[in-house]
């Protein structure tokens, strides 16, 4: 299969031109800027190079001078806007194999990459780049390009290697257990044990046996030996989810197991040793409880030698294109299905939703409408109800909507467009649309700036 490094800083138009290119047996990595792709072109070995010529924090003919320094025989394709067609000529001076101009059609991009690498010379293929897409997949941990989820990643990339205690916040349905996970994955335990256990769903009475286990014959019930959860994560990890629901009693076992690092199963005599790191989450304020006396101070000091806090979808709108594009993917191999991607309509209204379930609840609207979807894109009449009237509300909605209306539709995209001075990506974003919808849009006014 051959590979190609698609470098496209329109989330959503990379994304269905990776699935449309992988359909057709290619493979397929993305990278959505300058940086990041050139520590991948100096990392990793592609068959070919398809970058769009202006991207957020450099050009596509720098990236080229790069190609040509240090891979020197991989082909490069840049993609244009119209108004660029010149420097793309300059490009082609300079070792570029070809350009091809946005927008395109499906079958023009395929003539012009199956061009490239047939009459481009073979590079031996070293190992693929398939350490990210491997971490990637391994991990099912999305980092998301918003401001606040980078910041999400770079606290479980700092704290992650350490051996200290995590306190996850987050409303139900952000990612608590997908970050205790990742953080678990990160650390020297990764190749040990990771329990995860829900504190709200073990009834008081029992919790001391589930956390410490206990001996055959010790009360009535207990039919057999049983391992505890303490055993169980020993030399890994112990994720302990809806901490806040555990009783003041089983607080004070859990505080002693942790100072101690040992328990004792119930009817035995005797006491094992454990090394575990300890993760936990919550989505209520445990200071609060603290304050109000439901949580133990001292148990809180313990497991919160680190706090991570999770933000909700809502405060995350950058990343909800990715994760779209995550869950369908996902939704896609799990159904069985190849549904390509989502119209710029559907788009929008996860922009304008509100999500008050979090990443749990997006991850269900895209796989049932996914399983819903007879074409090759998701539309919006297989989207539930609430989004669309959440939608319709939002303000960004009056935006797109005013967008929509072939009366002031060309003078707000010509006003976008001198605010951002001409850069596409920047007024794309300010009307809300893709850029390959505004692409659309001034080719179908003869937009001329
Ligand atoms: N960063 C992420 N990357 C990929 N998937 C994610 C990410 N964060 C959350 N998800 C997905 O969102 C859903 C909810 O995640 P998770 O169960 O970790 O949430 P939670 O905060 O622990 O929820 P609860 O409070 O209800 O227990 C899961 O399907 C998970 O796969």
């Amino acid at each position: 299969m051959k590979s190609i490094l698609l470098i496209e800083d329109d989330v959503a138009f990379s994304n269905m031109l990776k699935r449309f290119l992988e359909k057709h047996n290619y493979g397929v990595s993305i990278s959505y800027g300058f940086e990041d792709a050139k520590a991948i072109i100096l990392k990793d070995d592609f068959d070919l190079i398809f970058t769009d010529l202006r991207l957020p924090d450099g050009d596509g003919l720098e990236l080229l001078e790069i190609v040509k320094q240090h891979k020197e025989k991989t082909p490069v394709i840049l993609m244009t806007g119209y108004a660029e067609v010149s420097t793309a000529v300059k490009a082609m001076k300079q070792g570029a194999i070809d350009y091809i101009s946005k927008p395109f059609n499906q079958d023009e991009v395929l003539h012009v990459i199956n061009n490239a690498l047939n009459s481009a010379p073979i590079v031996e293929s070293k190992p693929k780049p398939t350490e990210k897409k491997e971490s990637l997949s391994n991990s099912e941990f999305v980092t998301g390009i918003s401001s606040t989820s980078k910041k999400l990643s770079e606290y479980i990339q700092l704290v992650g290697p350490t051996d200290m205690s995590v306190l996850i916040t987050g409303e139900s349905g952000t990612g608590k257990e997908v970050v205790a996970k990742s953080i678990h994955n990160i650390s020297s335990r990764k190749n040990k044990p990771f329990v995860a256990v829900d504190c709200g769903a073990i009834p008081n009475e029992i919790a001391a046996s589930e956390f410490f286990g206990h001996k055959k014959g010790s009360f009535t019930g207990a039919i057999s030996d049983k391992k505890g959860h303490f055993e169980s994560a020993n030399f890994g990890t112990l994720f302990l989810d809806e901490v806040g629901n555990l009783s003041y009693e089983n607080q004070i076992q859990l505080l002693r197991a942790l100072q101690e690092r040992r328990v004792k199963p119930i009817g035995s005599s005797e006491e094992i040793e454990v090394d575990i790191r300890l993760v936990t989450a919550t989505n209520e304020d445990l200071l609060k409880a603290v304050e109000a006396g439901d949580f133990r101070e001292d148990l809180y000091h313990r497991l919160n030698e680190f706090t991570i806090k999770i933000p909700n979808l809502s405060e995350r709108k950058d990343d909800i294109i990715i994760f779209a594009d995550y869950f369908l993917d996902k939704a896609n191999v799990q159904l069985n299905k190849n549904v390509i991607g989502f119209t710029d309509e559907v788009l929008n209204i996860f922009h304008n939703y509100s999500w008050p379930g979090n990443l749990r609840e997006f991850g269900n609207v895209v796989k049932r409408a996914t399983l819903l979807t007879t074409g090759d894109f998701i539309e919006q009449s297989v989207l539930p109800a609430e989004l669309k009237l959440g939608s319709s509300q939002g303000s960004t909605a009056v935006q797109s909507k005013n967008f929509s209306t072939k009366d002031n539709e060309k003078d707000l995209i010509i006003r976008a467009l001198e605010q951002a001075n001409n850069n596409k990506t920047h007024a794309a974003k300010l009307l809300n649309v893709t850029r390959k919808t505004l692409y659309n849009k001034i080719k179908e006014y003869g937009i001329n700036l």
